[in-house]
């Protein structure tokens, strides 16, 4: 936590300060004392929770109107206040500074950082950082929050900078015991003294403890451990966008999620309105789901997959890269404009219109009615927005046939006559059932997806193109839709969730004539006043559930693996974040996108005129030195002058290579090795192969139990295992213009072990590495 690169080694210790066992177990004890103090008040905060939802679930009987809301408000407030204590009653308690004397008033919203007498060695205040905050009967706090400003120095206090922290202490505890305490020594040229009594210092540092622990399916919170430059990035100012770049294993996904957290705690208000986090795939997205209620924020976020952004979408193929490349073009939109409108098209289009009216038959053509669609088409407003226009032209059409032969009104009375007539023609033709299923088939509601299969079809597709793309560029889009029926029913892919938001906006909500929505008499009644508390409680957790799925509009939106987004999905998520503040995190290094220069335009037209602030995160937390120097020999080849970040520990155990001279044979050697590390590892183990092998990997490890995942290269986005075997190097470089920096992506997800497997086509050396790690 010392400092952004090796934050053990360089926090200053002294060896005259090395604790023995009697040392630690006193300062466990100093600590127990303080969490027991704390989980006592937790207790009283619990008992006036309860003792709140009692008096207001006593009040229910009192029966008037006035005392039913009251008790209803009562009940509510105290039941989530209940809720949130129990939730995060577990482990809240994580750190403690202990500060030289306080000094000038606050800078820059922080409170100040310079002692008044730098040379002061007594310990003049102390304060506990935990996940929430607390405070004694007398509102001195207990726990400050970790979000506050003044746990801030938690954070970013260093050897070089220590500020006012002389001692920086993380407390490791499970439910109301501690554990243990790591300490950090950030003044050890002053003879410190707390009450008169040396301060005492133990622990090697929580981070190396931290990061040495075996991983799970789930991403853990590092809220103790947060470095200075990753606290930075999270507290910094909202307004505009924040641009984080950094290598694999630099936190930018913990950083995020923590950003998220604390902006909730900042400006609660504003961001009530709603985060949203884009995740590339749906396994980072549950990998990740539980770190902010781990952090105690629920509700307020929605973590997404890109493939998922689009209500009722949840994409889950990929398509070929090359045929990714052209949905991700910016090239897809004009052709998207086009399909939306000549989507009304179809093998069922009517040709004709034919009704009867006042005893004539009044009849409107195919010529008649491609000029009518012609002109209602006229201008930008989406298609299915001018369907009550298309009728009402198609009135006029057929009232003008009528006309036909008779004679033009003179007077007033005549002309106010014929508009009577109209009217009346207008009731009877528009509630006639061939004129109503006419319009239904001529001026069809559209869907995104039924525009979509049209582009299914090689002709149609061929003449919306206009020659904008390549003969097998169209072939490569039928083939992905060929599977499509009319009304688009079918698998699609992640790129093609963008292209159906896209349709989305051009086709705009299906006409719906409109419904009355609430009976009066319901106003009337006061009926809906008699709630119960769980009525409440359930009608909120209903509302948040539908106001997650409809939002369209959030108030801050993180990206996470921004690198990855193709021009058509930057669209798509700017489409969300009219009104936003951005957090964006990614590494170029590690992007799956061919053409990240268009990428980049498509990120700087979505983020017009917003003022940027921009971070690099230098230290990777996850990879060992062994292994991210393997991965760094990927990185020279795959973005040529990128500098790798700097791991910040080594395991003393070299990445393996193996080989095997059959290609039939890579199965069984992959299980043998998944088998080999699953015994040497307490966690997770990965197994990343071409994404076309991704099936056959599963089959490879099939019952070797929940610790063992195989992966297709671009699910492998942003996940860690405690031990990674990366089998078909080359097929994974080969996958597509990007596969270099694809493989390095699948070469840094190891917290401890790496083994890369080749097969003959990887053409390994007779130690089994093969010729694209021979750099
Ligand atoms: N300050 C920290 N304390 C403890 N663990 C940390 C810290 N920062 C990062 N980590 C851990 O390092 C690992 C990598 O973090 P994360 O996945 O956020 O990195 P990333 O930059 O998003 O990586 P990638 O680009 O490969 O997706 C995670 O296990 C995370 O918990």
């Amino acid at each position: 936590m010392a400092s952004p690169t090796r934050p053990s080694a360089e926090s200053a210790r002294s060896s005259d300060h090395r604790a023995d066992q009697t040392l630690i177990d006193r300062e466990i004890a100093v600590e127990q004392a303080h969490l027991d103090t704390v989980y006592r008040r937790l207790g009283e905060k619990l008992a006036e929770a309860e003792f709140l939802l009692d008096d207001a679930i006593r009040k229910s009987h009192a029966g008037t109107p006035g005392a039913l809301a009251e008790r209803d408000a009562q009940a509510y407030q105290a039941g989530r206040h209940l809720q949130r204590l129990t939730n995060e009653f577990e482990d809240f308690l994580f750190g403690r500074i202990d500060l030289q004397q306080p000094d000038r008033p606050e800078e820059d919203g922080f409170p100040s950082q310079t002692p008044l007498d730098p040379a002061d060695p007594n310990i003049a205040e102390t304060l506990h950082v935990g996940r929430l905050g607390v405070l004694d009967a007398e509102y001195g706090p207990l726990v400050i929050d970790w979000r506050a400003p003044a746990a801030a120095p938690f954070y970013r206090a260093t050897p070089r900078q220590p500020g006012r922290v002389v001692r920086r202490r993380v407390i490791r505890s499970r439910g109301r015991k501690v554990l243990g305490v790591e300490d950090d020594l950030l003044r050890p040229d002053l003879e410190a003294r707390l009450s008169g009594e040396p301060l005492a210092v133990v622990g090697d540092g929580a981070l190396m403890a931290t990061l040495g622990r075996a991983r799970s399916h789930s991403m853990r919170d590092i809220v103790s451990s947060i470095q200075q430059e990753q606290d930075e990035v999270i507290r910094a100012q909202a307004a505009g966008a924040t641009l984080v770049t950094g290598g694999p294993g630099t936190g930018k996904t913990a950083v995020a999620l923590h950003r998220a957290a604390y902006l909730l705690y900042h400006d609660r208000r504003r961001y009530a309105g709603g985060i949203l986090v884009v995740s590339p795939t749906p396994l980072l997205v549950s990998y990740t789901e539980g770190v902010l209620p781990a952090l105690g924020e629920e509700g307020q976020v929605a973590i997404r997959a890109i493939g998922g952004l689009l209500d009722g979408e949840e994409a889950d193929r990929y398509d070929t890269p090359e045929t990714a490349r052209v949905k991700g073009s910016s090239r897809m939109l004009p052709l998207l404009r086009r399909v939306a409108r000549a989507a009304l098209d179809g093998p069922d289009t009517p040709a004709e219109l034919r009704v009867v009216a006042q005893g004539e038959v009044l009849k409107l053509d195919t010529h008649a009615l491609r000029d009518l669609r012609r002109s209602v088409l006229g201008g930008n407003t989406p298609v299915n927005l001018l369907r009550p226009r298309a009728r009402r032209m198609l009135l006029d059409a057929l009232w003008t046939r009528l006309l036909r032969g008779r004679p033009t009104p003179v007077d007033r009375y005549e002309r106010e006559e014929q508009q009577r007539q109209r009217e009346a023609f207008d009731e009877y033709v528009a509630d006639e059932d061939v004129f109503l299923d006419f319009l239904e088939a001529w001026w069809p509601a559209l869907t995104p997806r039924r525009a979509l299969a049209v582009l299914a079809d090689q002709r149609r597709l061929g003449g919306l193109a206009r020659g904008s793309f390549s003969r097998a560029e169209l072939r490569g889009l039928t083939d992905s839709w060929k599977h499509l029926d009319r009304q688009g029913r079918g698998g699609v892919s992640v790129a093609d969730v963008a292209l159906l938001d896209e349709l989305n906006t051009q086709l705009g909500e299906p006409y719906r004539p409109r419904v009355r929505e609430v009976d009066p008499m319901d106003l009337l009644t006061g009926l809906d006043e008699v709630t119960t508390y769980g009525d409440r409680q359930r009608r909120d957790q209903d509302q948040r559930a539908a106001s997650a799925a409809e939002r369209r509009d959030y108030a801050h939106v993180i990206v996470d693996e921004a690198q990855d987004l193709t021009p058509m999905q930057w669209r798509m998520v700017g489409r969300r974040a009219r009104n936003a503040t951005w957090t964006i995190v990614g590494d170029p290094a590690q992007s799956s996108w061919i053409d990240p220069a268009e990428a980049q335009a498509a990120m700087d037209e979505t983020l017009a005129g917003k003022p940027r602030r921009r971070f690099t995160l230098t230290t990777n937390y996850r990879n060992p030195a062994e292994i991210a120097d393997v991965a760094s020999r990927i990185l020279a080849q795959a973005a040529p002058g990128t500098e790798p970040p700097v791991a910040v520990r080594s395991t003393g155990v070299e990445p393996r290579f193996a080989a095997v001279a059959d290609e039939d044979a890579l199965g069984g050697a992959a299980r043998a090795e998944v088998a080999r590390l699953l015994a040497e590892v307490e966690g997770t183990v990965g197994i990343v192969v071409p994404m076309d092998r991704r099936e056959e990997a599963r089959s490879w490890i099939a019952g070797l139990g929940e610790r063992a995942v195989a992966l297709g290269s671009l699910e492998a986005k942003g996940l860690e295992y405690d031990a990674t075997v990366v089998a078909d190097p080359s097929g994974i470089a080969g996958e597509s213009e990007a596969g270099l920096r694809v493989l390095y992506v699948a070469l840094t997800r190891a917290t401890q072990r790496l083994t890369v497997l080749s097969g003959p086509l990887d053409l390994p050396d007779s130690a089994g590495v093969p010729a694209l790690l021979h750099g």
